[in-house]
């Protein structure tokens, strides 16, 4: 998906919420757990219930790949499920890849090959050759770096400076824009420092930023929105916790869909203004 279809998409659901699909058979309905494939299942009902209030999903792969065989199965089912009945949702698998270079182009094979996601997450750590195989070749597709997570372990690595001030993760964002650009390169940028925004908006003014951490992790939609907001939105807001456990009733599936729904409309609200 083109930057130009994805923002189209904001506009037109006015809404730049991502749904995280993080099945946890400990946390869905008991009544799901009769199916033959509980976690397509859950995810089914997910999705149907929230697709008209969001325009991205976000399986993190953890979740699936904890179910071997079934579990990966689980997830191609998902992806191809969203692939046939909302061709126009922005699908992100959360994987946190990168290896060396001939690794690393195994698993754009994977995820962009076989899985047909829209893009990916990678981690930085390794470097140019680990990241520019997820680049070259697969047009439409997107690489998603991680820059300053949400967790607290960000300050162990990510916000510590060099001599000259420079933080690492502005150091990961300055530096990978040599090796991508703005409509095929995001970055993870956690909604639990909001006022972290403005700096991040010094180093990538015109990125997609993909934000984690509203929700259960207790970051602010609004301070996001205030600092990190540019003109053609640039940010997808993902809530997994939130929306999809809101209810471990029979009635989950609609619960979500109104959780999902009062995002939105946050959303709506914070996009006009
Ligand atoms: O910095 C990061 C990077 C990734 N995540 C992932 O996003 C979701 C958040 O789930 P919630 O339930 O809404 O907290 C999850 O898949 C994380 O692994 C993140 O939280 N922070």
């Amino acid at each position: 998906m083109t930057r130009e279809e994805l923002v189209a998409q904001i506009a037109k659901k006015k809404s730049f919420l991502c749904v995280g699909l993080d099945v946890d058979l400990n946390k869905i309905p008991e009544h799901l757990l009769k199916e033959e494939d509980p976690i397509f299942a859950f995810n089914k009902a997910i999705i149907d219930a929230t697709a008209p209030y969001c325009v991205a999903y976000k399986p993190n792969l953890a979740f699936y790949e904890a179910f071997g065989v079934k579990g990966i199965q689980a997830f191609e089912k998902t992806v191809s499920y969203l692939k046939e009945n909302y061709p126009e949702q922005f699908v992100i698998a959360d994987a946190k890849r990168g290896d060396i270079g001939n690794t690393s182009k195994m698993y754009a094979r994977t995820f962009f090959g076989e899985y047909n996601v829209d893009a990916l997450t990678v981690a930085p750590y390794m470097g140019e050759d680990s990241v520019t195989p997820f680049l070259d070749g697969y047009d439409g597709k997107w690489v998603i770096l991680l820059a300053l997570t949400s967790n607290k372990g960000s300050f162990d690595f990510q916000l510590t400076e060099d001599e000259n001030g420079e933080r690492l993760f502005e150091k990961v964002i300055k530096k990978s824009r040599q090796w991508g650009n703005d409509e095929n390169m995001m970055y993870v940028v956690g909604a639990t420092r909001g006022e972290m925004f403005k700096d991040i908006r010094k180093v990538a003014p015109n990125s997609f930023l993909l934000v984690p951490g509203v929700g259960a992790q207790g970051g602010s939609l609004e301070e996001v929105c205030k600092y990190g907001m540019i003109k053609d939105c640039g940010l997808l807001v993902n809530s997994s916790r939130g929306i999809i456990y809101a209810s471990n009733g029979t009635d989950f599936a609609e619960i979500a869909g109104q959780k999902a729904k009062e995002l939105q409309a946050e959303m709506e609200a914070l996009l006009q203004s």
